[in-house]
């Protein structure tokens, strides 16, 4: 049997259950500030400078709303047991002045993202000192404490709200401590007011900024999608999302479960293209690939699926069609090329192509491949400039699939 090296073993025995490690993790304030390599708010700082702007900009309209409206909350609660003036001045300067000078930090340091979510931090250390001022006045309490989460746990995950958590902790205590504060739970009915635009106003702000930043994150993933399935020169499918395409179609037609009509597979390679790059250039190179590929968007339905193989080969799939319109518009393609192959164009480039219908008779997607491969090889053997049609006896003579 086999048997685990002394090492694994001893790693093994070590480890606890991940669910607990990360539980540890999340309690252990120590743990809290390490750094765990491979996450994004754990990069290292010369990954991340200049980072986080946006989310600052976020985080400053959230705070300017929670701010200025938590301030009507927590001056209720002031009326309510009276407090020392400067403490009113603080309670100002915090709902009216922070939010300003928090940006003005985070956009000033050199990692913009880091320096917000120590200033969110510090928004909970504040709010812990708010309820001990308070007296543990119960409703402004519990609205700063379910605020203050909301937001760090939409901003930062479970470790920036146990950060947060444990600051406001902390400062609570010293403002206790300070203050000589007694517990007075009450609420009476001019705070429970004072609270309700706060409890209103905030979870609609941050639902309305999580959304729009929900969004935009679809929006990205869908550019990154479209950028992955690309070839970067033409615009075409690349050859590895045009593959799986091919691989989609061949199972569904293996299966009989494709539209009622055949499907083709056609291969394009352009004639001596090499001699376009020596005598004009690559860029010249490029710019041919590129009109050919126009030329084949412009000459297609939208719903074949066109890909650039490699190179200077093109590939199409053409989906649901009857043979005959294949033919017909495969070699219009050949000599839409011909007729085009000027100086402004295709630089007097052909085409040799090879067209394959689908046949139930291929044990895998490649044998469709490699039937246009070598149609299309044929068609350059034979002179170049046309299409080739490939058949049984065609495969017979050359001993192909
Ligand atoms: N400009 C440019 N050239 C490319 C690109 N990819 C491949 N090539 C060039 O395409 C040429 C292909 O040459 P060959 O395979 O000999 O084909 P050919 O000259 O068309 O000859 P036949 O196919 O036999 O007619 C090579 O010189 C490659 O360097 C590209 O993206 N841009």
């Amino acid at each position: 049997m086999p048997s685990r090296s002394n090492n694994e073993q001893r790693a093994g025995s070590r480890s606890p259950p991940t669910l607990l490690r990360r539980l540890r993790e999340l309690v252990d304030p120590v743990a809290l500030y390490r750094q765990r390599p491979g996450r994004a708010d754990d990069m290292p700082p010369e990954a991340l400078i200049g980072k986080g702007v946006r989310f600052v900009q976020r985080i400053y309209r959230l705070r300017v709303i929670g701010l200025g409206v938590g301030f009507f909350c927590v001056a209720a609660g002031f009326m309510q047991n009276p407090v020392i003036w400067p403490l009113w001045l603080a309670l100002f300067g915090h709902g009216y002045l922070w939010p300003h000078v928090a940006r003005h930090w985070a956009l000033n340091s050199a990692i913009p993202y880091r320096a917000e979510r120590r200033n969110l931090v510090i928004d909970a250390a504040i709010g812990g000192f708010w309820i001990a001022a308070l007296n543990g006045n119960l409703i402004p309490s519990a609205v700063i404490i379910s605020m203050l989460s909301m937001d760090n746990i939409a901003a930062g995950g479970l470790r920036l709200f146990m950060r947060g958590l444990y600051a406001s902790i902390a400062a609570c205590a010293l403002g206790w401590w300070l203050l000589d504060a007694h517990f007075l739970p009450q609420s009476d009915l001019t705070t429970v007011l004072a609270c309700l635009p706060m409890m209103a106003l905030y979870p609609l702000a941050l639902g309305k900024s999580t959304y729009e930043m929900s969004k935009k994150l679809a929006e990205r993933s869908r550019e990154f999608e479209i950028v992955s399935q690309t070839d970067g020169l033409t615009r075409l499918f690349n050859r590895r999302y045009w593959e799986s395409q091919l691989i989609a179609e061949f199972e569904q037609r293996s299966q009989g479960g494709a539209g009622s009509h055949q499907a083709f597979l056609l291969l394009l390679d352009l004639d001596h293209f090499k001699s376009i790059n020596d005598t004009h250039g690559h860029l010249t190179g490029d710019e041919v690939l590129r009109n050919f590929s126009r030329l084949l968007r412009a000459a297609l339905r939208a719903d074949d699926l066109i890909g650039r193989y490699g190179g200077e080969e093109f590939v199409v799939i053409l989906r649901d069609i009857a043979p005959a319109e294949a033919l017909q518009l495969s070699q219009r393609l050949v000599e839409a090329a011909r007729s085009t192959n000027d100086e402004n164009n295709l630089y007097g480039c052909t085409v040799s192509a090879g067209l394959v219908p689908f046949s139930a008779d291929m044990e895998a997607h490649f044998v469709w491949l490699q039937r246009a491969d070598h149609a299309m090889y044929c068609a350059k053997e034979s002179g170049r400039d046309r299409l080739v049609v490939w058949d049984a006896s065609l495969a017979r003579r050359n001993g192909a699939p």
